[in-house]
C-alpha cells in the first residue's frame, strides 16, 4: 500500500505543486488524472521517494519514504518515465531488460531469468537480440515497462504511457498494463486523458492545481462534471449523456446501448 498523509510539496523555486493530499493506493490499476501542471507527476515522484514531502508523510508498505533509501524503495515501486525510450543505452533488448536486475547483486542466471520473464510478460519474446532503437513506438514503451518489471516491483508507475503512440501501439500498451495488474501488481497510470483512465483503471484520482479533487471508483467518477476540473469529457460520454443514456465507460458500451435502443 502507498499512503499519502496530508502531503504538501513545494519546489525549491517556491512553486506549491501539492497541497494537503491524503490518499491510499493499493493493487489493481489506479489512474492519476488531471490537466497539465495539476501535480500528477509531482505526486507520482513521491511514490518511490524521488521526491520527499515538504509537509506530511508518504508511507510505502508502512515505511516512511524520508527514512528509506531510494534503492530500497525502487525495489517496491518502479517508475517508467515519460519518453523512457530516450534513456535506452544498451545495444540489445535483452541487455536493456537485464540492466536493472544486474545491479541487484543477483546470480547471473537469475538476472537473465528476470529479464526473459519480463520481456515475455510484455509480449517481447523473440525480440531479445534486436536493437531497442529499431523497435516501434509501442514496442519501445513495452520494453521500458519490461525493464522496470525485471526489478520485480510490487507497484509500477507509468507516466503518460500512450504519449506519441498510434492505435496499434496504444492497444498493445493498454493490454500489457492490464496483464500486469492481473498478475497482482499495483499499476499507477499518470495521464491527462480521461478516455484512457476510463478504459484502464478501477480507481481514479483527479488532481487540479495541486489538490486532489476526487478519489474513487470509475462509477463515482462518471457522475462528475469533468470540465470543471480542466479535463476533457470523452466524446462517447458526452454523446451518451446528450441522448439520455446515462454515463458509459467506452465507445463499445455506448454502441451496445444504441443497438439495444434501435432494436427495442
Ligand atoms: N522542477 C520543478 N521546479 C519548479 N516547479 C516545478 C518543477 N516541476 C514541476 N513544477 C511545477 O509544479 C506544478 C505541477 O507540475 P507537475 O509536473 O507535477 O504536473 P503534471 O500534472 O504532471 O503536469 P503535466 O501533465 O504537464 O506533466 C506545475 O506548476 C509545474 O510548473
Amino acid at each position: 500500500m502507498i499512503e499519502f498523509i496530508d502531503v504538501s510539496y513545494r519546489y525549491p523555486d517556491g512553486t506549491e505543486a501539492l497541497k494537503n493530499v491524503s490518499l491510499s493506493i493499493g493493487k489493481g490499476v489506479t489512474a492519476l488524472l488531471g490537466p497539465n501542471g495539476s501535480g500528477k507527476t509531482t505526486l507520482a515522484l513521491h511514490m518511490n521517494g524521488i521526491l520527499k514531502p515538504t509537509k506530511g508523510t508518504v508511507l510505502v508498505n508502512g515505511t516512511d519514504t524520508r527514512k528509506a533509501k531510494a534503492a530500497e524503495l525502487s525495489k517496491v515501486v518502479g517508475y517508467v518515465f515519460q519518453n523512457p525510450e530516450r534513456m535506452f543505452f544498451e545495444e540489445t533488448v535483452l541487455r536493456e531488460a537485464a540492466f536493472g536486475p544486474s545491479n541487484l547483486q543477483l546470480p547471473r542466471e537469475e538476472v537473465l531469468e528476470r529479464a526473459f520473464s519480463a520481456l515475455r510478460a510484455l509480449g517481447l519474446d523473440g525480440y531479445e537480440e534486436r536493437n531497442p532503437l529499431s523497435l516501434s513506438g509501442g514496442e519501445q514503451k513495452r520494453l521500458a515497462i519490461a525493464s522496470v518489471l525485471a526489478m520485480d516491483p510490487e507497484y509500477i508507475v507509468v507516466d503518460e504511457p500512450l504519449a506519441g503512440l498510434d492505435w496499434n501501439g496504444r492497444t498493445e500498451v493498454i493490454h500489457a498494463l492490464r496483464e500486469l495488474a492481473k498478475r497482482g501488481r499495483g499499476v499507477v497510470v499518470i495521464t491527462h486523458d480521461a478516455e484512457l483512465a476510463l478504459e484502464l483503471a478501477e480507481r481514479i484520482v483527479l488532481m487540479d492545481k495541486g489538490r486532489m479533487v476526487f478519489e474513487g471508483s470509475v462509477g463515482e467518477f462518471l457522475a462528475m462534471d469533468l470540465e470543471k476540473y480542466g479535463v476533457k469529457t470523452p466524446d462517447f460520454l458526452r454523446i451518451s449523456r446528450e441522448l439520455g443514456l446515462g454515463s458509459v465507460r467506452s465507445v463499445s458500451e455506448l454502441l451496445e446501448l444504441l443497438r439495444g435502443r434501435t432494436l427495442g
